[in-house]
């Protein structure tokens, strides 16, 4: 029997807001936006920088219980007073079945989570403290050997730290843990990790948020173009 998806559906309660005019109502990809449903398995966020991704992520995190800077839900501390108040205004729509597991992987405040574990003396599944490993290893670590499956996973730019080739590894971790009754929502620049099949690419833009396939996003085409003839995109780039 299938038991996803854990989340079905966002629903954006724009009407009740009173300061639409001020962060995080006024982003433009939010000005249109009533609903956004997920796929069983991944959904990914695209965008340009400063698009929403961001600031959407962290919202249905908060909204899910887990903590603004990430990890499990057990792990709710802020280090900053910049959380934005748009998760007061999401409505989840949920699946008839609960997720085992949940956690918010956030890179731009992993470093607090892994302060925050080993201060907590709480690193089980980490394999260790990821302080002591390079970025990317202790993200791999989480991917690998935390994550334990049938979870709703929630993740921010996840390839911050990874090299192109263990960016395929982090594919091949997602696709494990789809294997293992997950699902997954990843806001991600990533052309990569963008190519695993079984997902829903949204993209955030002036125009609002809507849907596009692998190859129509500017990760795929620019990334593309860019390798496919690099002394030409150079001559451009450097006016030379
Ligand atoms: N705490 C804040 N207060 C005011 N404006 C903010 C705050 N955080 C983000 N913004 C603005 O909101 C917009 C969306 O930011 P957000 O971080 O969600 O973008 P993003 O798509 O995740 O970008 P990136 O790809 O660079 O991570 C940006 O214009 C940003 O400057």
């Amino acid at each position: 029997m299938n038991i996803k998806p854990y989340l079905r559906e966002i629903q954006y309660l724009r009407e009740q807001v009173v300061t639409k005019d001020e962060y995080p109502f006024n982003i433009s990809a939010l000005k249109g936006f009533q609903s956004l449903e997920f796929h069983q398995d991944v959904t990914f966020i695209v965008g340009e920088n400063g698009a929403g991704k961001s600031t959407l992520i962290e919202a249905i995190a908060l909204c899910l219980g887990l903590g603004a800077e990430g990890g499990t839900k057990n792990v709710q501390f802020s280090t900053h007073d910049n959380i934005s108040g748009l998760s007061s205004y999401l409505k989840l729509i949920r699946g008839y079945k609960m997720p085992d597991d949940y956690y918010f992987l956030r890179a731009e405040s992993f470093y607090n989570v892994a302060t925050y574990m080993e201060q907590t003396n709480y690193l089980k599944g980490y394999g260790g403290s990821p302080h002591l490993r390079s970025h990317g290893e202790a993200f791999l670590a989480v991917l690998t050997k935390k994550l334990q499956g049938r979870g709703l996973y929630i993740f921010d730019e996840p390839e911050a730290a990874l090299s192109p080739n263990r960016q395929m590894t982090a594919l091949a971790a997602i696709d494990n843990l789809v294997k293992k009754r997950s699902q997954l929502i990843i806001a991600t620049h990533s052309p990569i990790l963008l190519s695993y099949p079984n997902s829903v690419i949204y993209m955030l833009d002036d125009d609002g948020i809507r849907k596009t396939s692998y190859e129509q996003t500017p990760h795929y085409q620019i990334t593309k173009g860019f390798l496919n003839d690099y002394e030409r995109m150079l001559d451009i780039l450097l006016d030379r």
